[in-house]
């Protein structure tokens, strides 16, 4: 899937400000960004549900929008999974899941297979002559996941699909969606605004604000080398801290900060001068460490204690331990962090 300069507006506003992306075939990608970002409205771009002010789609290799030019959704090979489940209330779960295939026009056995193979692929065959609302939220989800597969789409966008199931259901469903995809092999595009639903399933993501792409990278290098600030801190939790950069040797930074030296990770265009330690709480040592820090709040995370600290020079620090602390004022150390202009 390639996107090149893709604009939508609506009015005054830029709901979607010429984003340019390649997603690889087979591919999950994710869009993660807060409400209002342009999320839903590039997906719709995708679907075909929108028309494009601006710039080009194409779908396995073939543009289906461009300057005077606007392929229908039904003529995209492309399935849609909405938060909202959409499924049809007075067909059964079966009926539901073959209503794509139907219009496929294959020999009955075919089609049958096809149907059967996508229940038993979220373990709906139990549940087939069933109506939707006799199903939970969760089964409800599985039953557009199996009519997606059934669709054998080449490229499935999903737009917030677990966004109304509970959190234990979403954890169980994260699994499921990667074997769904697993078995379609669909070139998939995933929406949503929870970086950790992100991190989980995604090869790579996309973080999206004000209709723009901030960065796209893989999850770990979201996390460990944000580009931005913004990024930063929408992935995951940390510190900024302000400081002056030293030295920088083979991509590593000596950095001050409260009158102390940090060795760390230094990004691209980073030079010697004021500079930002980005600080993970994995990189806080904590009970030893040329600082002291104020304990503001101590939260248990099972097997790990989440603890805030404030300390004079640097501000607020997230830091993290498997025992708690011992007391209100606690020494610590920056093993490392990351380094921005
Ligand atoms: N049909 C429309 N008419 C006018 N404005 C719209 C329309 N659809 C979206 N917008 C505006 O475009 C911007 C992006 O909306 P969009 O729904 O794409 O965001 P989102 O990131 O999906 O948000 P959410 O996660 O809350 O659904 C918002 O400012 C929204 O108000």
């Amino acid at each position: 899937m390639a996107l090149d300069r893709l604009t939508k507006r609506f009015g005054r506003t830029t709901a979607v400000n010429e984003v340019t992306l390649t997603i690889e075939a087979g591919e999950f990608f994710v869009v993660l960004g807060p409400s209002g970002c342009g999320k839903s409205t590039l997906l719709r771009l995708i679907a075909g549900l929108e028309e494009a002010d601006e710039g080009t789609i194409s779908l396995s290799g073939e543009g289906v929008s461009g300057p005077g030019r606007h392929v229908p959704p039904e003529a995209r090979s492309v399935a849609v999974v909405f938060q909202s489940y959409a499924l049809w209330p007075h067909m059964s779960v079966r009926e539901n899941v073959a209503f794509p295939v139907a219009s496929a026009r294959l020999p009955r056995s075919e089609a049958a297979e096809i149907v059967e193979g996508a229940l038993e692929a979220v373990a709906l065959t139990p549940f087939a002559t069933r109506k939707p609302a006799a199903l939970s939220g969760g089964q409800q989800q599985r039953v557009a996941l199996a009519r997606c597969l059934a669709s054998r789409a080449r490229t499935v966008l999903m737009d917030e699909p677990l966004a109304n199931l509970d959190p234990h259901l979403r954890y169980q469903m994260e699994a499921e969606l990667a074997r769904v995809h697993a078995a379609s092999g669909a070139t998939t595009l995933y929406i949503t605004h929870d970086q950790r639903e992100a991190m989980a399933l995604a090869s790579r993501i996309a973080v999206m604000d004000g209709g723009r792409i901030l960065q796209v990278d893989t999850p770990r290098a979201l996390y460990e080398r944000p580009m931005s600030e913004t990024v930063a801190r929408f992935i995951g939790r940390g510190a900024m801290i302000d400081g002056a950069v030293k030295e920088i040797a083979g991509g590593r930074a000596a950095v001050a900060v409260a009158g102390e030296v940090v060795i760390a990770a230094a990004a691209p265009g980073v030079t010697a001068g004021a500079g930002r330690l980005f600080v993970r709480p994995h990189q806080v040592v904590l009970g030893e460490g040329p600082f002291e820090g104020r304990v503001e709040r101590v939260t248990y995370r099972g097997g790990l204690f989440e603890v805030s600290l404030t300390a004079p020079g640097i501000g607020p620090v997230e830091a993290e331990s498997r025992v708690p602390p011992g007391a209100a004022l606690v020494r610590f150390g920056i093993a490392d962090g990351w380094v921005m202009a």
